[in-house]
């Protein structure tokens, strides 16, 4: 393997992330030993690389581009059709690096190569007990949460897997996902688009944005709710109420719990 791709990762201290630059070598180097002699900022950070497109925020990362010979070594399963494609994202992590809990907004296979990690995964329908913020949970150490601040937490059904060498994971879109690496590891992850190409925001490179229908309702939600500040409180507290029994009957699946 060529040793001067300029290449870039995530640093992990404290659950902050560092974005520096590094030579392929050294940054598999450091990903792969524990203790550094060399570093950044202390001797035990994490590394973590997340392939990303020619231009980081415009383009699309496709492993197949970014890292041709490497993406010889791997078969995308031939699950979706060629259209549906949306990205190939080559990604290498430190052992004990954890990613905090999230969703994507389309279809994916995480292929692990080399190396264990721990998936954990919640439904969308658990949303409610998650504590959002954009498409991360607040909640960061699943396996010991802070019940004061997050009490709902325990209503989220956790499902649990550990995957190893050769080990692909369907993660449906929506579905929330806390990835822990057990080992160093080099995984790669595939996202297709499951609904009509139009329904996805363009300008999203990670698959990441709320398709564009949703973001447009959220907006028109926010607008609503400014609205309802033109009433008092008592009248407010009562429409609101209402608006929430109008979403509840028009928009909700019903059969969900
Ligand atoms: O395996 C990882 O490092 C992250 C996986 C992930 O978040 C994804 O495939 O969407
Ligand atoms: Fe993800």
């Amino acid at each position: 393997m060529c040793g001067c791709i300029d290449s870039w990762y995530k640093l992990y201290i404290n659950k902050y992330l560092y974005f520096r630059t590094l030579p392929f070598d050294v940054f598999v180097r450091r990903a792969a030993e524990v203790k550094h002699k060399e570093y950044f900022l202390t001797e035990d950070e994490k590394y973590y690389l997340r392939s990303v497109g020619e231009d980081v925020r415009k383009d699309i990362a496709d492993i197949r581009k970014q890292f041709p010979i490497l993406a010889e070594d791997v078969n995308i399963p031939e699950y979706f059709e060629k259209e549906q494609f949306f990205s190939s994202v080559f990604r290498i992590s430190s052992a004990g690096l954890q990613l905090w809990t999230h969703y994507d907004v389309m279809d994916n296979f995480l292929i692990q190569v080399t190396g264990k990690k721990r998936v954990v995964l919640y439904s969308p329908q658990d949303a409610p007990y998650l504590y959002l913020s954009g498409t991360k949970s607040e909640v960061l150490d699943v396996d010991n949460p802070n019940l004061e601040k997050y009490p709902l937490f325990v209503k989220a059904k956790r499902y649990q897997c550990v995957l190893e060498a050769g080990d692909v994971l369907f993660i449906p879109a929506l579905w929330f996902h806390n990835v822990i690496s057990e080992e160093f590891g080099v995984a790669l992850n595939v996202f297709w688009k499951h609904l009509p190409a139009e329904s996805y925001d363009k300008t999203d490179t990670y698959g990441n944005k709320d398709p564009m229908a949703a973001s447009r309702a959220i907006q028109i939600l926010d607008r609503a709710l400014k609205t309802l500040e033109e009433l008092p409180e008592e009248y407010r507290d009562f429409y609101a109420r209402r608006m929430v029994l109008r979403i509840q009957e028009k928009a909700y699946r019903n059969d969900y719990g």
